[in-house]
């Protein structure tokens, strides 16, 4: 199980990681909050949805992937995202560079936490100096994106931004399920810190200081959360942040359709779907519950929405994007790979990825990624009927709503 290209499916990978890991830093990883409920659940919503394939479809060899984001400024070679992740170089030396050199190397578009064991700047320039072979004689297209959390001190996060701007960053991502940090259990009792000489390192040289890195009483993320970042947020957040850059900003953290509705009227860029990985608040809806309201109160807007939580499967991109969303992150599964094989474990991770994505949707029957809608969908408590058209050709197909 050392050699990646032996992996077969994502959950394998996570037990690798799991052998190599330290215990602290596994669970940080691995855990939800409270009685991760949550945390299940994500994942659990997406098998309750079942497929209703088409077949014959006449499909091309290779199903196209390409998405338009960002309202249509970008056409990416793949709805995969990878998520931002605190602290990747708990995981292995190659941390986020390995991580989004990986990404880049599938078309896979990378977003990096505030929170990172790499510099900004380094990151950015590792991305920029990766040169991606054309595929199938196609070029690879992804973005780099930086995530923000707003700090108490707003010239903390002002320098943040603009050193992300500078650095070439394409998008920005503003985290607002967090604060306050979850009660994660796992860290509060392993008394969860940063292992030297690992650092925060966009604070090195800032006045911020980051408790992180000391084993306190507790778990050393509540600490630095509660000492430093923003709790009492609210949407004029937005029109801030436009003060300070021009990039498209996406708001992460979404569930409901009137903050939707509320972020489609602060005209941000994209909403991200997300409970956070079950990390926050223990109970809530799967994000691939929520994402139908979203995408319903968003439409018409030229507005995204994205989605992560609980994607482990290429079947369960497939339904994510069926529902409506434009890009698709994949958490922990890229946190296993970097634990269990560095740089090329990722590498390893998307490929198996994209590999079932590529299957699934020529299964589906689905040419390309754009000709994916709910019509391909069976939503749980729903029946699926079949009735033929009256013209005799073809046939038209209706959903029932009556209870399974
Ligand atoms: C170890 C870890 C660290 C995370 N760090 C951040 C972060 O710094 N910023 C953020 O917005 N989300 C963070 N998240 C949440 C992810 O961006 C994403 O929403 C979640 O992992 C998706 O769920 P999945 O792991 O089931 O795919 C983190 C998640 C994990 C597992
Ligand atoms: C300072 C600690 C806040 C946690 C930052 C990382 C994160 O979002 C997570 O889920 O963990």
């Amino acid at each position: 199980m050392e050699d990646p290209s032996s992996w077969i499916n994502l959950a394998e990978v996570q037990a690798v990681a799991h052998k190599k890991m330290t215990k602290p830093a596994y669970d940080y990883y691995a855990s939800g909050a409270e009685d991760e409920i949550a945390l299940r659940e994500a994942q659990m919503a997406f098998k309750r949805i079942r497929f209703l394939p088409k077949m014959l479809q006449g499909l091309p060899e290779k199903c196209d992937t390409k998405v338009k984001v960002l309202g249509g400024r970008y056409t990416l070679s793949s709805p995969l995202i990878v998520p931002p992740m605190a602290m990747q170089k708990l995981a292995h030396p190659d941390g986020e560079i390995g991580a989004c050199r990986a990404a880049k190397m599938h078309g896979v578009s990378y977003c990096l936490s505030t929170m990172a064991t790499t510099k900004i700047e380094d990151v950015a320039s590792a991305h920029s100096s990766t040169v991606v072979p054309p595929s199938e004689g196609e070029s690879l297209s992804s973005l780099k994106m930086f995530q923000l959390y707003v700090y108490k001190d707003r010239r903390v996060s002002e320098s943040l931004i603009r050193r992300a701007e500078a650095a070439g960053f394409q998008a920005l991502v503003i985290t607002v399920d967090l604060p306050p940090l979850g009660h994660r259990e796992a860290d509060i009792r392993n008394r969860f810190h940063l292992p030297a000489p690992l650092r925060l390192e966009n604070f090195i040289g800032e006045s911020t200081t980051t408790e992180i890195d000391k084993k306190g009483a507790s778990s050393g993320l509540a600490d630095h959360s509660q000492a430093h970042f923003d709790s009492t947020l609210d949407w004029s957040i937005v029109p801030w942040l436009r003060s300070v850059t021009t990039l498209p900003i996406v708001v992460k953290g979404i569930l409901r359709a009137d903050d939707a509705l509320m972020a489609r009227q602060h005209r941000v860029d994209a909403v991200w779907v997300s409970n956070h990985g079950g990390r926050q608040l223990d109970c809530t809806i799967a994000p691939i519950d929520a994402l139908p309201e979203v995408v319903s109160a968003l439409e018409g807007s030229g507005i995204d929405a994205w989605l992560d939580g609980g994607v482990r499967r290429g079947t369960d991109v497939v339904k994510a994007l069926a529902l409506g969303a434009k890009l698709v992150g994949v958490g922990r599964p890229v946190l296993w790979g970097l634990a269990a094989g560095g740089e090329k474990g990722v590498s390893r991770v998307l490929s198996m990825l994209k590999e079932e994505l590529g299957t699934s949707l020529q299964l589906a029957g689905a040419p390309s990624v754009r000709d994916l809608s709910p019509d391909f969908l069976v939503m749980p408590g729903m029946t699926p009927f079949c009735r033929p058209s009256s013209q005799g050709g073809g046939g038209r197909r209706g959903i029932v709503g009556s209870r399974l």
